[in-house]
């Protein structure tokens, strides 16, 4: 037989066969491919020297998207990348970088301890054409790892640890963070509802420029890092791994900005916790438990948010105690209320929150409350354990003056600070005020002009101060004097056989 003939029978032969299993796939039924298919594979398996383990993309009865599965993606992006013939480009890090994964159907192999081990990553359609509300749960993706049958108890009991944990130190380091709020439960449903929305968290505040005394700030990230670092020492004492801080002081001492400055030193996404939104206990659980590790659930001005001295207060009558007030805040004031009102978070419902059975769930979360009026709190909320650490954000000192002259003024001493420095022992002003005032507002604004604007401003305030201390001091001297008087005023009463009541005044024997 010649070489053409050879060549044209094997084409013959394969067109044959191609034409056999058009008609196979076009005829056959769906299902008995299936089954056919199943089958066929576990002749395989039975037969074949090596085994596989398949890694769904969602899983579950409410079909999450596995952690598991994630954690492989990113393993096999940093590890596999550059062995895929095909990847895909996903940008991250607001535009910066660019991540690659293994594109559909590619194969890569990955070498353990000497071992091989190939990764597929593979995409199902479905083969019904029924119409449906969601096509990405639809069309099934996994990744399966083959691996030669004497490698299973290595590969099963140190292998895929070994990935996962890379995997997820590889999302951690690529992952961009974000800034959590929580919706109104009304719009929990539906298709790509959820509990939280995100924006990308890109506040600036860091430790470095946070202006407080150095002693307090260094324990403080101590503290942080001790708790960052305490998997280990927390599964030891048997505690959740959670850690409660209350931070309280007037309005515009840093408050807010300590918790931005907390996230960016561990890296970690802020859940801003609503909690007027928030109808009832249970929702205050399920929007726990949707947050993640690594993580800082924050409920600012914890005071205002919500009435939670166990039992409702009654309604105040709606002109009550509003007189005097501008039409803003008094339309503030009955949104506020009405929020309230709305809201059937309770004080236990909350200590559950924070310390409860559930919120062991997902670990590594801080959880911090600020307030304007720490003395206005129940003290079961905020005792140790709960609120683990209670940082008061005060006036600046001198020390936290300086961080701000550096931040500000990119300068470190100057002849005008010792004068700053006795001002600031003898005024109250916040750092929001001084950063306000080190600010420069034109280009001729020189360092010298700041800090002389700065002296200007303290000196006013200490007036103002010494003036209403002055005024204070009247106002009790005249309360003394009257309650002096008032006293003498029924000595004479008694003395005369008379006691007073009110208005009136009645003889004893009518007593
Ligand atoms: N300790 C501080 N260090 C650096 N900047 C500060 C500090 N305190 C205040 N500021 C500046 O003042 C602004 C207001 O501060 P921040 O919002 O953190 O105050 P707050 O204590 O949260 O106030 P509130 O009680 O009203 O919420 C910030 O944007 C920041 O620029
Ligand atoms: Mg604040």
């Amino acid at each position: 037989m010649s070489v053409v003939e050879i060549y044209t029978q094997l084409g013959s032969a394969m067109a044959g066969l191609m034409f056999v299993w058009a008609m196979y796939e076009r005829y056959f039924p769906y299902q008995l491919q299936a089954y056919v298919q199943r089958y066929s594979q576990k002749l395989v398996a039975l037969v074949s020297p090596y085994f596989q383990i398949i890694f769904d993309e969602y899983t579950g009865e409410d079909l999450r998207r596995s952690d598991v599965y994630a954690a492989i993606q990113s393993y096999l992006s940093a590890n596999s990348s550059m062995r895929a013939k095909k990847l895909k480009a996903d940008v991250v890090k607001d535009s910066k970088s660019v991540l690659l994964t293994m594109d559909d159907h590619e194969e890569v192999t990955d070498d353990f301890n000497g071992i091989k081990v190939s990764w597929t990553s593979i995409k199902n359609n479905p083969k019904n054409n029924s119409y449906t509300f969601y096509p990405e749960l639809d069309e099934r993706r996994y990744f399966k790892l083959i691996v030669h049958r004497r490698y299973r108890e290595i590969i099963v009991k140190s292998y895929i640890d070994h990935v996962i944990k890379e995997g997820k130190a590889v999302s951690v380091k690529n992952r961009q963070r974000k800034l959590y709020t929580n919706n109104p439960s009304k719009n929990w449903y539906g298709w790509r509802a959820t509990k939280w929305s995100h924006v990308v968290f890109e506040h600036p505040a860091s430790f470095d420029t946070l202006a407080m005394a150095t002693k307090k700030k260094e324990e403080i990230k101590n503290d942080l890092i001790k708790f960052s670092k305490g998997k280990n020492y927390y599964a030891k004492i048997g505690k959740a791994w959670k850690r409660g801080y209350l931070l309280y002081g007037p309005p515009g001492t840093g408050k807010s900005t300590m918790i931005a400055a907390m996230a960016n030193l561990l890296n970690y996404d802020v859940y801003d916790l609503e909690l007027t939104t928030v109808k009832d206990n249970s929702e205050l659980r399920k929007l726990l438990i949707e947050t993640t590790g690594k993580s800082i659930i924050v409920i600012e001005d914890i005071d205002c948010s919500l009435d939670l001295t166990g039992q409702r207060k009654p309604k105040k009558g709606k002109d009550e105690d509003d007189e005097g007030k501008d039409p803003i805040s008094k339309k503030k004031k009955e949104e506020e209320e009405e929020s309230k009102k709305s809201s059937e978070v309770t004080l236990s419902g909350l200590l559950n929150f924070i310390d409860g059975i559930w919120s062991a769930c997902g670990g590594e979360r801080i959880i911090v409350f600020t307030t304007n009026y720490v003395e206005k709190l129940d003290p079961a909320l905020i005792r140790r354990g709960r609120m683990d650490k209670h940082i008061e954000m005060s006036y600046c000192c001198f020390e936290a003056f300086k961080v701000l002259a550096q931040n500000y003024l990119d300068i470190e001493s100057h002849e005008l600070f010792a004068k700053i420095q006795n001002l600031l022992e003898e005024t109250k002003m916040t750092p929001a005020d001084v950063a306000e005032n080190l600010m420069p507002k034109s280009e001729n604004e020189d360092e010298e002009t700041c800090l002389k604007k700065l002296i200007a401003a303290l000196e006013e305030a200490r007036k103002k101060a010494e003036e209403e201390a002055k005024l204070k001091a009247e106002q009790e001297k005249e309360k003394a004097t009257e309650e002096e008087e008032k006293e003498k005023e029924s000595g004479k009463i008694k003395e005369n056989g008379f006691i007073s009541n009110g208005n009136c005044k009645l003889s004893e024997d009518s007593v």
